[in-house]
């Protein structure tokens, strides 16, 4: 399969603080990949050198065969990043045809507007657009120039549940007609929602790099809860959480936890054990420590 975006060992610092330690990542056709971390993981400095907006300080980044800093492969890419400021004066109309403009291949404007839930705007001037519309536009310029290739740097983040949606079937939309798309999101099911393949990242590593699926079985982690007053030290808890009478821990091996719990002849009740969803398995990768209630 085509490869459209790749670093080999890509490593980027800000002066003391290494953003992003030896990545090596492909982003091939057709797929819709999720970048998932927590904050300060690297994933906007990742963007940022597939963009071109950013040069590796050491490794190789390559952005449709060639250089992202080579306008001719940045023609054929759109991309929402995680702050945008449009001009407050301008209409929303006006706004698409100053960003298509700069695209050979444009698509065209009602079908844009039509297809992120903008159709009735088209005649509003931005600084009239709630927040929630601004950023359905920014995704949507992102598309303007019917590009191979999409990077969205948390594209709903501020969005309520039903602009989301729509944002979420636009990108689906783009992905269906063949579009590839790299989304970061601290929204779990919206990697849930869309990606099929998951990439992990903190403290500018990638932990995993597989499908939602295989991410949840590589940790197999479970939601164990309970009631207790008191909790012992218990083995393979990567987090921990006390809601009133209720102690919610999340463990890669809850057999063992459940006997060591006996064991420990503390009183419980009401014993719960869950499947996990991914946001438990991305705590379980990526926290280093056991967490104690
Ligand atoms: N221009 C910069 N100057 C100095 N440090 C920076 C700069 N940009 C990013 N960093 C640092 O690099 C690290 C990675 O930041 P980055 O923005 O890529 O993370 P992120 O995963 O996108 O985080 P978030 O989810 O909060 O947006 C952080 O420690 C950040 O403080």
């Amino acid at each position: 399969m085509t490869v459209l975006a790749r670093t080999v060992e890509a490593t980027r610092r800000y002066g003391d603080v290494l953003a992003l330690d030896r990545v090596s990542l492909d982003i091939r056709a057709g797929e819709l990949v999720g970048l998932l971390g927590p904050n300060g993981a690297g994933k906007s400095t990742l963007i940022n050198l597939f963009v071109g907006l950013r040069r590796p300080t050491s490794g190789v980044v390559e952005l449709l065969g060639g250089s992202p800093s080579d306008p001719v492969r940045r023609r054929g890419i759109g991309v929402t990043p995680q702050e945008t400021g449009l001009p407050e004066s301008l209409r929303v109309a006006e706004i698409v045809d100053f960003v298509s403009a700069h695209f050979p291949d444009r698509v065209p404007k009602e079908e844009l507007l039509a297809r992120f839930g903008l159709d009735d705007l088209a005649r509003r001037q931005v600084g009239g657009l709630s927040g929630g519309q601004r950023r359905r536009l920014a995704v949507a310029l992102a598309f303007a120039g019917n590009p191979r290739l999409v990077f969205l740097d948390e594209p709903t983040t501020g969005l309520d549940v039903e602009a989301r949606r729509t944002l979420w079937e636009g990108i689906r939309s783009f992905h269906a007609e063949g579009g590839t798309v790299l989304l970061t999101s601290h929204y779990l099911e919206e990697i849930e929602a869309l990606a099929e393949r998951v990439v992990v990242v903190a403290g500018g590593r990638v932990l995993a790099d597989d499908t939602v699926r295989a991410v949840r079985e590589i940790v197999g982690v479970r939601r164990v809860s309970f009631a207790a007053a008191e909790l012992p030290e218990l083995p393979g808890v990567v987090g921990a959480e006390r809601h009133g009478d209720r102690v919610d821990l999340v463990t890669t091996d809850p057999d063992r936890l459940v006997v060591e719990l006996v064991r420990s002849g503390a009183s419980f009740s009401d014993l719960e054990i869950r499947p996990t969803t991914l946001e438990e398995a991305f705590l379980a990768l990526t926290s280093k420590e056991s967490a104690h209630v």
